[in-house]
């Protein structure tokens, strides 16, 4: 069977395809169907992929237990959970749904059908990547598209196109699903440009497959991997292959022992070296797994960052935990300490096309133009960060882009216009288990395929350059 996307023999509106969710069906029947189980949190999956792909909205934002979406506020705990769910192995195997759509459509969707393509996408996602069963994904999204005033003519279709789908598609997992098929051409482009096309393809590998979930311990990382069933790298972090449930219910969580922190995230803050008993910034520092690495060190920190919602996240993180560090909620480019800093970390805002594992909306809410935005204010703030460094001392600049143009693009632009500043090249040996994220240039770069040594494979993309500042 093939399924047509308007009215005909495979797409028609049958009876029985238009009644689930139909406004228009016998009377009482909106208000039954609007309390359908389950049907509202197919409405809010189709919605907030809207808003992710149509709208470049980041699915953090949208999802925030505090700040998120309203009608993603409404849902029950359990239906927030499996939005979620599908949203994130939607976008993550976004390609390869949009093919086996594709393959069951006699002609593409008209253009002016994006919520029948969201509609559908949320069904195929359930029945190519969830444990939901066939039969509900389908017949809630049926339900969803006949109570979408836009979408109502096509509710055959999505029926048909579903049900195929359902019977003959092989489900999506990381194994089989094809990585460059679920990468979008502009980031393709860059990552082929930057690190040639089989690292691109590793890279994109990478992307789809489940990040785990690292800690950074306030010590004892060994005693805190057997308590938690996990694997110490080094000797501040865990690394977790899953946890079941949140990650505030393990143990340790309560009494302030560790905070969830990315290895390759911890790695910036160490470049800066000693810190004991120095005045150091952090810089957007917020929710502040670097500032707690520096306090854990022994700095006085002061962190800095303009988000006050962030901030109050930090103060609480760093209560949690027993930390201590000066607060200042502001922008960085109109803040003046009274004294510079023995050291400063910029952990500047960028693209996060690093956190791609985690975050898979970040390929669809980015693209090339804001790549060059971000770079761009990125130098702006380093070079504001770079005045408040007394002679002699160290900064470092990070961030967790994959793209050049927000890192070692952006240290050399730094370099080339500051006299002041040369960059002091990271030694291999520094960084231990982590020697081969040193570039030959003796900046930091990360990608998500690296391996952890004794931790199978897998980190966040991050970049950091280390600069000294003329001595005194
Ligand atoms: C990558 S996040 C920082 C993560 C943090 N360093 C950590 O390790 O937990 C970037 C931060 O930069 C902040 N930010 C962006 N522009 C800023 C500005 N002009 N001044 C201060 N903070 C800014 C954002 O609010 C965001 O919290």
């Amino acid at each position: 069977m093939s399924a047509g996307n308007g009215p005909g023999p495979d797409g028609r509106k049958s009876a029985k395809a238009a009644r689930p969710g139909g406004r228009r069906g016998p009377k009482g029947q909106a208000a039954t169907e609007a309390a359908r189980p389950g049907l509202a949190a197919r409405q809010v999956a189709a919605r907030l992929l809207a808003a992710v792909v149509d709208k470049q909205t980041s699915l953090d934002g949208l999802t925030d237990a505090a700040t998120g979406h309203p009608h993603f506020r409404q849902l029950e705990p359990r239906d927030q959970a499996l939005v979620k769910a599908i949203l994130t192995s939607g976008l993550r195997y976004r390609g390869t749904i949009e093919a086996e759509i594709a393959a069951r459509l006699d002609r593409p969707l008209p253009p002016n059908a994006a919520s029948l393509r969201h509609v559908l996408h949320v069904g195929a996602a359930q029945i190519l990547c969830l444990d939901v069963p066939d039969s509900a994904a389908v017949d809630l999204a049926v339900a969803s598209a006949a109570d979408d005033p836009r979408a109502q003519r096509f509710a055959g279709l999505v029926n048909a196109v579903l049900r195929r789908i359902a019977r003959e598609a092989a489900r999506i997992d990381a194994a089989t699903a094809d990585p460059r098929q679920n990468c979008p051409d502009w980031l393709w482009k860059r990552m082929v440009e930057q690190y040639g096309e089989a690292r691109a393809q590793a890279i994109a590998a990478a992307h789809l497959a489940r990040a785990p979930i690292d800690l950074s311990v306030k010590s004892d990382a060994a005693g805190w991997a057997d308590r938690l069933g996990g694997r110490a790298i080094g000797e501040y972090a865990v690394r977790l292959d899953a946890v079941e449930g949140p990650v505030s219910a393990l143990a340790g969580f309560a009494e302030g022992e560790w905070w969830v922190q990315d290895v390759a995230a911890a790695l910036p803050v160490r470049l800066i070296g000693d810190v004991q008993g120095l005045s150091v910034a952090d810089l957007c520092a917020a929710p502040g797994g670097k500032t707690a690495q520096l306090c854990r060190a022994g700095a006085s920190v002061t962190a800095l960052d303009q988000s006050a919602a962030r901030m109050r996240r930090l103060t609480e993180n760093l209560g949690r935990l027993g930390y201590t560090a000066e607060t200042v909620t502001g922008d960085l480019a109109a803040y003046a300490p009274e004294t510079p800093f023995d050291a400063v970390l910029l952990d500047a805002p960028c693209s996060s096309t690093g956190t791609i594992r985690r975050h898979p909306d970040v390929a669809y809410t980015k693209d090339d133009a804001e790549v060059d935005k971000l770079a761009a204010l990125q130098l702006r703030l380093l070079a504001r960060a770079a005045d408040m460094v007394a002679p002699g001392g160290r900064l470092v600049f990070a961030n967790c882009s994959i793209d050049a143009r927000e890192g070692e693009a952006v240290a050399a632009a730094f370099l080339s216009a500051r006299q002041d500043y040369a960059l002091e090249r990271v030694a291999a040996n520094e960084l231990g288990e982590f020697a081969i994220a040193v570039s030959p240039d003796g900046t930091l770069r990360t990608t998500p395929e690296m391996p952890v040594a004794g931790a199978g494979s897998g980190m966040d993309g991050f970049f950091a350059a280390r600069f000294r500042r003329e001595g005194p």
